[in-house]
C-alpha cells in the first residue's frame, strides 16, 4: 500500500463546500487535486486508514480499493491495521477530486520575472511562509524565471533577504530556510522566446522526477508582456500530464477594451479555469472574514439592506506617496499611468464592495460566490462625473521635514493631471440596496496608512432619547467597522447611558481586536492566495465575467476625466485629502466615518 505522508499540522475534515480538506497551520483549506471522482468509483468498496495526521488525499490500495485517511476511528468501524472498510451508498454522487497519485504527483511553482520587486518583497516569501508552516506538497520545486543572468545560489542569496520566520514560533528558523532555498532553482530566459521555456520545460522535468507533473506560473512582469508569457509557458512548459495554472498579477488592461484584448489573448492559450487573476485584497483576513462575519451570525444579515444601512464606505488610504517605489512603480512610471482609481477603486475597493453587497450564494464554492459578486457588479449604475472628486498631492513641510509633491518626482511628468487620491459614490440598483450610497475613497500620501469598510446604520426611529441626553441620536447612529489594515479589528459603535445617577448618553465601541483576542501572526495575503491557487480554489480570485462588469463600471468616467483633462484638486502631503471629498459624501447626506479619528 502506498504510505500517506503525514504533516503533524495536517488534519482532515469535511463540510458540504470542501469535502475534503486539509489544515496546514492556517486554518482550513481545500483540496482539489485532478484524478478520479467518488462517483467514478461507486459502489466499490472503501478502505480508509485511520491515521488522523495523514494527508486527506486519497490513494488506492493494492487491490484497487481506495485508502483515505479518517479524523475518529471507532471500535465498530475498525477493520485491523488500521484500516476501515465502508461502502458508499448510491446517493454518495460526489464530484469530490481524490489524488490517487499522491506520491507520483508533484507541483513545480515558476516564478517569472523572479528578479524583481514583487518577486522579493512577496512571492518567495510567501512561499516560504507555507513551506515553513507545512502547506506546500511534499514534493515540490521552485523556479525563478527572468532575462537576468543568475545562478541558483545567486538567486538564493537574493531570496534569503526578504525570507522571515514566525514571530510566534522560530524553531528551526535557519534549518527551515536552508531546506527552502535547497528547493529553489533559476533559469535565465526571454520572456517571449519558446526555446527558453523549452529549456525551462526540461529543467522542471528533471525535478520532477517522471511524477505527475502540476506546473504553477506566477506572472510577476509588467503587463505589455503577459501574453508573450503567456504563450511561451503553455506552448512550451505546460505540464503533460498534470495541471497547468497560471497567476496573473494586475493590471488587467486599464480599461473595458485594453481588458477585454488581455483577456482573449490568455484565452487562447489558458482555459478561463487555468487563469487566477490576483487581488491581494481579497487574501486580506479581514476580508475573507466579512462574508462569515454576515452569514454566520443572526444578527448581521437581517441588517445588510437599505432598510437599516444609511451609507457604506470602503476607505483606503497611505501615508506615503508613490516617491521612491521600486520595480514597476519606478520602471513603467506605471502610476502615472493608471492613477489612483485604476490602482486601487477598480480592483481592490470595487472587489470588497461585491463581497460585501451580494446575495447569499448557494455555497462556498468558488463559482457560486462570484456568480453572486458578477450579479452586484451588473446592477450597479457606471460611474458619473459628478460622482468622482480627484485629487493629487504636493509638496508640504511640517516639522522642518519636507515632503515632495507627485510632480517632483523625476519620473512623473511636470505637467501630469493623473490623480493620486479618488472619491465616488456608486449605487447599486437592486432590490436590497437601492438608494444606499456606497462611498469609496482611496489616496496616497494622507495623514495616516489605513484600509477599511465602515457601514453606518440609519436613526433610531421614535428614539426616546433622541433629546437632550447629550447625543443628537439622528448623527450618533450604530456604526460597524472592519478595519482591514493595520491592527485588524471588528467594531461596532453603540450608544450607552455613562455610568452614574444621571442619564446622559455616550458612545462606545465593542470592539474585537485581533492582536488582543489571537496571538498567532495574520498571514500575508499572498500566502493564503498562493496556496489557495496549488489546491485549485479560485474563490478569492477574478473570473473574466467580474473584470468586464468591474471595467464598464469606471471605463467611462476614466475617460471623460483623460479627455475633458480635469484638474485634480491639490491637497498637502500628509494632510487628510480634497475637501472635495467632504462635499460629495454631504450631497449623499453622509459624513465620511473615519473624519473625527485622531490617525
Ligand atoms: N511591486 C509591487 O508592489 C506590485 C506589483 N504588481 C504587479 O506585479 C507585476 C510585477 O511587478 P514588479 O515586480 O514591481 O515589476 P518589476 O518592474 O520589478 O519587473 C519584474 C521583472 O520583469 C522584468 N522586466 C521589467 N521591465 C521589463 C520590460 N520592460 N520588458 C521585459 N521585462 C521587464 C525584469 O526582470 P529581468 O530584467 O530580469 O527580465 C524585472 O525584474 C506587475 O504586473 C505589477 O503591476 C502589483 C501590485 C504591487
Ligand atoms: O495593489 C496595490 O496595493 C498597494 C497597497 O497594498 P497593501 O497590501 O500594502 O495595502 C498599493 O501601495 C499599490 O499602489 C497598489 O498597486
Amino acid at each position: 500500500m502506498s504510505s500517506l505522508s503525514s504533516s503533524p499540522h495536517c488534519r482532515s475534515y469535511s463540510s458540504a463546500a470542501y469535502p475534503i480538506s486539509s489544515s496546514c497551520n492556517y486554518g482550513h483549506h481545500r483540496t482539489a487535486i485532478s484524478s478520479i471522482s467518488l462517483k467514478q468509483l461507486l459502489p466499490r468498496k472503501v478502505s480508509v486508514q485511520s491515521n488522523t495526521k495523514a494527508r486527506p488525499n486519497v490513494v488506492p490500495s493494492e487491490d484497487g480499493a481506495v485508502v483515505a485517511p479518517i479524523e475518529n476511528e471507532t471500535p465498530s468501524n475498525k477493520l485491523g491495521d488500521g484500516l476501515l472498510s465502508i461502502t458508499l451508498p448510491e446517493e454518495f454522487e460526489d464530484t469530490t477530486s481524490f489524488d490517487i497519485n499522491k506520491d507520483k504527483s508533484t507541483v513545480s511553482i515558476t516564478v517569472v520575472g523572479a528578479s524583481g520587486d514583487l518577486a522579493k518583497k512577496k512571492i518567495f516569501p510567501a512561499l516560504f511562509a507555507l513551506y515553513y508552516e507545512d502547506c506546500l506538497p511534499e514534493h515540490f520545486t521552485i523556479f525563478g524565471y527572468a532575462r537576468s543572468k543568475m545562478t541558483d545560489a545567486e538567486l538564493r542569496n537574493m531570496i534569503s533577504r526578504t525570507l522571515t520566520c514566525r514571530i510566534d514560533k522560530r524553531a528551526n528558523c535557519d534549518e527551515k530556510m536552508d531546506q527552502f532555498l535547497n528547493r529553489c532553482f533559476y533559469h535565465s530566459g526571454q520572456y517571449d522566446s519558446q526555446n527558453n521555456f523549452a529549456e525551462l520545460d526540461k529543467k522542471l522535468k528533471e525535478h520532477e522526477g517522471g511524477r505527475i507533473s502540476n506546473r504553477l506560473f506566477y506572472l510577476s512582469i509588467p503587463p505589455n508582456i503577459f501574453t508573450a508569457a503567456v504563450r511561451c509557458a503553455s506552448l512550451s512548459a505546460s505540464s503533460a500530464n498534470g495541471w497547468t495554472r497560471v497567476i496573473v498579477e494586475k493590471p488587467f488592461g486599464r480599461d473595458s477594451e485594453s481588458s477585454a484584448a488581455l483577456t482573449n489573448a490568455l484565452k487562447q492559450y489558458l482555459e478561463e479555469d487555468q487563469i487566477f487573476r490576483i487581488d491581494h485584497y481579497l487574501g486580506k483576513e479581514l476580508v475573507e472574514n466579512l462574508s462569515v462575519l454576515r452569514f454566520s451570525n443572526l444578527i448581521f444579515e437581517p441588517l445588510w439592506s437599505r432598510q437599516y444601512i444609511r451609507s457604506v464606505q470602503l476607505i483606503f488610504s497611505e501615508d506615503f506617496g508613490t516617491e521612491g517605489r521600486e520595480g514597476i512603480f519606478l520602471s513603467l512610471k506605471y502610476f502615472d499611468n493608471y492613477g489612483i482609481i485604476r490602482d486601487i477603486m477598480q480592483n481592490h475597493l470595487l472587489q470588497i464592495l461585491a463581497l460585501f453587497a451580494m446575495e447569499t450564494p448557494v455555497s462556498l464554492d468558488g463559482e457560486d460566490i462570484r456568480n453572486e459578486k458578477v450579479k452586484v457588479l451588473r446592477s450597479m449604475r457606471p460611474l458619473q462625473l459628478e460622482d468622482v472628486v480627484i485629487g493629487q498631492y504636493k509638496s508640504h513641510t511640517k516639522g522642518g521635514v519636507s515632503y515632495p509633491g507627485y510632480t517632483d518626482d523625476k519620473t512623473v511628468p511636470k505637467d501630469s493631471l493623473t490623480p493620486t487620491f479618488a472619491a465616488a459614490s456608486l449605487f447599486i440598483d437592486n432590490a436590497r440596496w437601492d438608494g444606499v450610497p456606497f462611498l469609496m475613497k482611496a489616496g496616497k500620501a494622507l495623514h495616516t496608512k489605513r484600509a477599511e469598510i465602515r457601514v453606518q446604520f440609519r436613526h433610531v426611529p421614535g428614539n426616546l432619547y433622541n433629546r437632550n441626553f447629550g447625543t443628537d441620536l439622528d448623527q450618533a447612529t450604530n456604526e460597524l467597522v472592519i478595519r482591514v489594515q493595520p491592527d485588524e479589528a471588528i467594531y461596532l459603535t453603540i450608544n450607552n447611558k455613562v455610568p452614574g445617577l444621571g442619564m446622559r448618553l455616550d458612545r462606545s465601541n465593542l470592539n474585537l481586536l485581533y492582536a488582543a483576542r489571537y496571538s498567532k501572526e495574520i498571514p500575508d495575503a499572498y500566502e493564503r492566495l498562493l496556496l489557495d491557487a496549488v489546491e485549485g480554489e479560485r474563490r478569492l480570485f477574478i473570473r473574466s465575467d467580474e473584470l468586464a462588469s468591474a471595467w464598464a463600471l469606471f471605463t467611462p468616467v476614466l475617460k471623460e476625466l483623460e479627455e475633458k483633462k480635469i484638474i485634480p484638486e491639490y491637497y498637502p502631503y500628509g494632510s487628510r485629502g480634497p475637501v472635495g471629498a467632504y462635499y460629495l459624501a454631504a450631497r449623499h447626506n453622509v459624513r465620511w466615518g473615519d473624519l473625527g479619528l485622531e490617525q
